[in-house]
This record gives structure tokens, C-alpha cells and sequence, in this order.
């Protein structure tokens, strides 16, 4: 508005405005708006990490929320791009594009205003800018949104690709797969690539529309408005050569700044995609409820033996719903007895100790822990009972003492060393420097499988649950090992309903009873797994405990 006054007062009375004191009292204006640059960055910057810290807190609960079968059919390298990439998106949205939008919307109204304020007449001109702007905005909007939700897509892909390739990296080595792996992973890479292209030529598209609609608005009003300056002459038309030189500026404010919206209208486009990426998962009710949010792991004092019984348990995979794993399986575990689950592989035995867990929800029938079905019970607390040490334990990669005490967070040093000398850890940890406090390495890898199960024996020990699970978790021990840690087991495991799930038949004879499981069901339990060997050598019946054993003896070496 000044610099068209200061053209005026220059055309038609030179003396009234000096030039060089009117451009000097704006940079008083232009020092004020500089230190509201510097707020806005602060302020809006604040608040956009903020948020931004916010949801990827809120998206890790949420993932660590969802029920197990959920993570059988969700990539782990899509949950991890949500919560970098598709966080990250949305963090530059929230600190500049909002930013940048905001200004651009204000000087956007402001200029019209003033526009309006100078020439109704050229302010209708400049609409016809409009119509273009918004139509090539909803057009190339929409596709930005798709394309950019495909390449966040294709970037969880490939993400599972290199986690997957980089934590096996000893198997691929040793097939040669390291090559296969590369054009695996570049055409994986080249997938992103085309997706992200295909968003950012919608981008250019958009822009390039917006800056032609937006410049022949200009052209319009320079076409228009020249006319109108030039009516009756000299200062007497029906706008003064200040005036137009104002309502040009203010038309180059508002095209430039029509222009960046439509920029950030396109990558809020894409921040849509990636946003509606994370809110898929913070909004989703988990089939089974519990898990994070709970106090964590705790310790109760006063534990009594439990009971559990499994009813005409059926049970099939989510992932795998035409398979039938259980089908209508009985079985009773009296509190304070020890069961060994045996059967072929692949019949359901691991399979018995996640529905103990509540890991998924039965089919049909029920699963009771001390008299109660487990869909009653809240899942911290049911999950507080059951201890396990799983099959193919997994350490984190803290120390040694630290994943001991993972269950635990209350117990002292010397629990801890109980725990740790009962299940044998002692004797490999002697031979560290560090001893206790040696560093495992990302999921344990710097123990070897047997050490591994050692310090899993030793965190289910120290937690003291009613009912314990061992998963086949002596296997990777030698024969002497496997006897001590199973003898450390059977001393601290007194008065806890025990469930070892075993092939070997030295790890079923530490059991009061043996259940069979076989076609989905038990077929048969032995109480008197002591009159075991006489029974066997006898080579006496049919059952199908007795088949399944013969054919194990023949493929263990010695017992
Ligand atoms: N998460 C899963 N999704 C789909 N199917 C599964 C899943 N886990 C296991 N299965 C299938 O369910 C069946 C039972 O598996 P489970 O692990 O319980 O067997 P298992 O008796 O413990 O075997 P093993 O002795 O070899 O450890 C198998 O056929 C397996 O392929």
C-alpha cells in the first residue's frame, strides 16, 4: 500500500512524501515481522515435535496392544516404517507445511481483502484464476494421497526385507544368498522409487497448474487494470498508477502465496497417507485386550498352586483358518502336578501352551487357569501365573542380570544369583570378565543356544509363577547340562503345575504324567511315568505313547 502511495505522491505532488524516510519507517515493519518469523519457528516447531513425540509413543503402545495373530499377518518392517517414516512424514507436516500453509492462508485473505478494498472491479478479474486452481488441487490431490500411501507401503516391504536379510545374516552367507538378497531388495527399492515418482509428478502437475492459473490472473488484471488507469488520463481514471502498482503487488502476494498452498496442500495430501498408516493402528481394538498400559511385570508373594484344564479345546490358526491344529482336545493339569505334552512335530504342542497364555482365543471349548476361563480373567493377571521359557528363547540385548530379572523388575541381587546358579548360568559366566553384567549382544547373539536357554530357565525361575511352561527348553543342552538345570527346575518348580512340552525321553522322565497328543487330541495320558521304562523294554501294546517312543529311541543315540 505504501510503495503505491509513494508512486502517487511521486507523480502528482513530488514534495509531500520523501521517498527515502517512507522506505525507512518500513523497515521498522519489516524488523517486526522479522521477530515474528522467529516466534512463529519456535512456537510452531515446539509444538509439531510434540506431537509428533506423542504419536510415536501412542503407536508403540498401540502395536505392543494387538493380539498375537496379529503379528503373524502384519510385516514387522511395515510396523517399523509407521513408526519412523510415516512418523516423520507427519512431523514435517506438523512443523513446516502447517507453518508455511498457515502464513500462506493469512497473507492469502489479507491480500484479497486488500484487493478488494483497492478494486472490486479488478479483484472479479483475478477470480478467474480461481476455478482452475481449485479444480487441478481436488484432481491431483486425491492421486498424491494414493501414491504416497503406496510408497509408505512398499517402504514397510522393504524395510522387512533388510531386517530380515541383515539379523540372518550367517544363514544367507553360508547358502551364497548374499546376490539373490541385493536384486531381491533393489527391486523392492525400485517399487518405492516408481511409487514415489508417480506422487511427485501428480506434485509438479499441480504446481505448474496452479502458477499458469495464478499468473494469468495477473495478466488479466494488468490487461484490465491498464485500461482502467488510462480512462479519462492523468490522474483522473478510474484508478490511480499507484493503485494498480498496489493491487499488482498484493495479486504477486496472493498468487505466490495460492501457489504454496497448493504445495502444501499436496504434502498434507501425503501426510494423509501416512497419518491414516498410524491411526489404522492406534485406533484398532485388539481382539485380545491387555498387554501394555498394565503396572508390568510384578511379583506376588503369596502363590498357590493352580489348576488348569483345557475342554473340548478347538483351535485354528487366524493366519491359517483352514488348518485344524486342536479339535476338541480334553485335558486336566491337577495343581502342583508335572505334565510332559509329547507327540509328533508339528501337532499342536507349543501350539497348547499359547492358548494358556491367552497368545490367541480358542476356537471352540474353553481353557481354565485355577477354575476360571481365561477370557474372564484380565490378561497382565493371567499372564502374571504362567511362566515360560520358550523353544527358541530370546534374550534382549541388555546384560545377562538384566534379562534374568526381565520378569521381574522388583527382584534383588540375590534372587537374582539364586536364579542364575539354579538353572547353571553361573558356571558359563564364571568364565566371562564381566560375569553377570556381560552384554548379550542384539537378541543374545553373543551366547551360544544352549547359554541362551540357561539364563530363559533362570528368568522363569526368579519369576515364581503357579503354573510354569518349559517349551522344550533343555533341548539345546547336553545330556549333563539338561540334567542339572532340569534338576534345578524340579527343586524350585515344587508346588507349581508344571507342562513340559518334550521329545527327548530323558525330559519326559522328569514328568509325574505323560498326555499324548495326537490328530488335535489327547489320546492318552500315563499317570506312572516311573513303571515307564520297564513297559517299553517290554516292547508291550499298541499305544500310542508306546509307538512314539520306540520310533524316538531309535533316532536318539544313547539315554
Ligand atoms: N502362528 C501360526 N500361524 C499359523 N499356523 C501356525 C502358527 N504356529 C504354528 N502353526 C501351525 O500349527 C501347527 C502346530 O504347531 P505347534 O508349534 O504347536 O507344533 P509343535 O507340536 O509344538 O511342533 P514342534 O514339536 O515341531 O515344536 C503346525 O502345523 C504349524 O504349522
Amino acid at each position: 500500500m505504501i510503495t503505491g502511495k509513494i508512486i502517487d505522491s511521486s507523480i502528482y505532488t513530488p514534495d509531500a512524501v520523501d521517498p527515502v524516510v517512507a522506505a525507512t519507517s518500513l523497515f521498522a515493519l519489516i524488523c517486526a515481522a522479522g521477530g515474528g518469523v522467529v516466534a512463529r519457528q519456535i512456537f510452531l516447531t515446539r509444538a509439531g515435535e510434540n506431537i509428533v513425540s506423542d504419536l510415536r509413543s501412542n503407536l508403540f503402545k498401540s502395536i505392543l496392544k494387538q493380539e498375537a495373530a496379529y503379528f503373524d499377518t502384519t510385516r514387522t518392517g511395515d510396523l517399523v516404517t509407521r513408526l519412523t517414516a510415516d512418523v516423520q512424514l507427519v512431523q514435517s507436516a506438523l512443523t513446516s507445511d502447517v507453518v508455511n500453509g498457515v502464513r500462506a492462508l493469512v497473507m492469502v485473505v489479507g491480500g484479497s481483502g486488500l484487493l478488494l478494498y483497492t478494486s472490486p472491479m479488478l479483484t472479479a478479474v483475478s477470480l478467474i484464476s480461481l476455478p482452475p486452481v481449485f479444480l487441478s488441487s481436488r484432481y491431483f490431490g486425491a492421486s498424491i494421497k494414493k501414491f504416497q500411501q503406496q510408497v509408505q507401503e512398499e517402504l514397510g516391504a522393504t524395510t522387512t526385507k533388510a531386517e530380515e536379510v541383515i539379523s540372518q545374516i550367517k544363514t544367507v552367507r553360508s547358502f551364497n544368498g548374499e546376490a539373490l538378497e541385493v536384486v531381491n531388495y533393489e527391486k523392492k527399492v525400485q517399487r518405492v522409487r516408481d511409487r514415489a515418482i508417480a506422487a511427485g509428478m501428480r506434485g509438479a502437475y499441480l504446481d505448474g497448474s496452479v502458477h499458469v492459473a495464478a499468473n494469468a490472473g495477473l495478466l488479466a488484471i494488468l490487461a484490465v487494470g491498464g485500461n482502467m488507469v488510462g480512462v479519462g488520463g492523468g490522474g483522473g481514471g478510474e484508478i490511480s498508477p499507484g493503485d494498480l502498482a498496489s493491487f499488482l503487488m498484493y495479486s504477486l502476494f496472493v498468487a505466490g502465496n495460492t501457489a504454496s498452498l497448493s504445495t502444501v496442500y499436496g504434502s498434507i495430501q501425503k501426510t494423509r497417507g501416512a497419518a491414516g498408516r498410524i491411526f489404522e493402528i492406534i485406533d484398532r481394538e485388539p481382539a485380545i485386550g491387555g498387554g501394555a498400559g498394565g503396572a508390568g511385570p510384578t511379583h506376588k508373594e503369596s502363590r498357590v498352586a493352580v489348576g488348569v484344564q483345557f475342554e473340548q479345546v478347538g483351535f485354528r490358526y487366524p493366519a491359517r483358518e483352514d488348518f485344524v491344529v486342536l479339535d476338541g482336545m480334553d485335558l486336566e493339569l491337577p495343581a502342583g502336578t508335572h505334565t510332559a505334552i509329547v507327540g509328533h512335530s508339528g501337532c499342536g504342542k507349543s501350539t497348547v501352551a499359547s492358548l494358556l497364555l491367552r497368545l490367541y482365543d480358542v476356537t471352540s471349548g474353553t481353557v481354565k487357569v485355577g477354575g476360571k476361563d481365561v477370557k474372564d480373567l484380565p490378561t497382565d493377571e493371567l499372564r502374571d501365573m504362567i511362566a515360560v521359557v520358550q523353544q527358541e528363547p530370546v534374550l534382549f540385548g541388555g546384560s545377562i542380570r538384566e534379562n534374568i530379572a526381565y520378569g521381574r523388575s522388583d527382584a534383588s541381587e540375590e534372587d537374582v544369583l539364586v536364579a542364575a546358579r539354579a538353572a547353571k548360568v553361573t558356571d558359563f559366566v564364571e568364565t566371562f570378565p564381566e560375569g553377570l553384567d556381560t552384554i548379550v549382544g542384539e537378541r543374545g547373539v553373543r551366547l551360544s543356544g544352549g547359554q541362551k536357554q540357561r539364563v530363559a530357565v533362570a528368568r522363569v525361575l526368579l519369576r515364581q509363577a503357579p503354573v510354569v511352561i518349559f517349551d522344550e527348553a533343555t533341548s539345546a543342552l547336553d545330556a549333563e547340562s539338561e540334567f542339572a538345570v532340569t534338576k534345578a527346575i524340579e527343586s524350585l518348580v515344587r508346588d507349581r503345575t508344571v507342562v513340559s512340552i518334550a521329545h527327548r525321553l530323558s525330559t519326559i522322565r522328569m514328568a509325574d504324567r505323560v498326555a499324548v497328543l495326537e490328530g488335535g487330541k489327547v489320546v492318552e495320558i500315563i499317570e506312572d511315568v516311573g513303571a515307564l521304562d520297564e513297559e517299553m523294554l517290554r516292547g508291550r501294546g499298541d499305544s500310542p505313547f508306546a509307538n512314539l517312543i520306540r520310533r524316538q529311541l531309535s533316532k536318539e543315540p544313547s539315554n
